[in-house]
């Protein structure tokens, strides 16, 4: 179904809950020309053919929330089998977020109906069937549900300004139950980093994790 890829790279996934510093995360890392950094495609879902889906599924769940899904499916498969001739590729969320957090989210919560969950789901086994989605590693960005809903009113997205306390807290634990748990395949080891930690303190997890995702280029050292 979809051509093989040369090569590899060694792959990450940042996951997180909504707030939990994803995108403040992969900025550390623009400074390494090694990685290829694929942010979350927010302007797609927030722009397709002037359709701003991501609005849509927040403003009208029941309507919505199975296109956008959809669209986000999609999106992410694309930067899942994108090319790189770098050595390390590091992705924001992955469409096993999708499966296992928001779209089971929505089916509990009522706004995806059974039969658009299965259509998902026979989507997500067929892609699991026809191709290998490479990760190497998962670095899990852990907060409280409060840590998260402050930031995410800090910043203040339009689209999000109607996203209840009780949402994020649904996500947290969904989070957990797939990347602590297991409840859910996890597709590589998970590396959990304290991102409840603000700005000031939080370099030292930064510095942990690029142990594991710089791993591949790290120069072995050979004394
Ligand atoms: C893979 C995936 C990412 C993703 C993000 N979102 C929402 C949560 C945030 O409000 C926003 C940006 O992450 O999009 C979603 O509803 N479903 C998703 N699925």
């Amino acid at each position: 179904l979809f051509s093989s890829q040369p090569k590899h790279p060694f792959t990450v996934f940042v996951e997180g809950n909504i707030g939990s510093g994803k995108t403040t995360f992969l900025k550390h890392f623009e400074k390494f020309n090694d990685i290829c950094l694929l942010t979350e495609p927010v302007e797609r879902w927030r722009n397709l053919n002037g359709v701003n889906l991501f609005d849509l599924m927040y403003k009208n769940p029941e309507r919505f929330a199975m296109p956008f899904q959809n669209y986000v499916t999609l999106t992410m498969l694309k930067l899942h089998i994108q090319e790189t001739s770098k050595p390390i590729k590091l992705m924001e969320r992955s469409m096993f977020s999708a499966r296992y957090c928001f779209v089971e989210k929505m089916l509990s919560n009522g706004t995806l109906h059974e039969g658009m969950y299965h259509v998902l789901q026979e989507w997500y086994n067929f892609i699991h069937d026809h191709h290998h989605v490479q990760c190497d590693l998962i670095v899990y960005l852990r907060t409280s549900p409060e840590v998260a809903y402050e930031r995410i009113k800090k910043r203040a997205r339009d689209e999000e300004s109607c996203v209840p306390f009780e949402y994020i807290k649904d996500l947290h634990e969904l989070h957990e139950n797939w990347l602590i748990h297991g409840q859910f395949f996890r597709p590589a080891q998970v590396l959990v980093l304290d991102a409840n930690l603000d700005l000031e303190n939080i370099n030292s997890e930064y510095r942990r994790s690029e142990l594991s995702v710089l791993k591949p280029i790290m120069i072995e050292n050979t004394n």
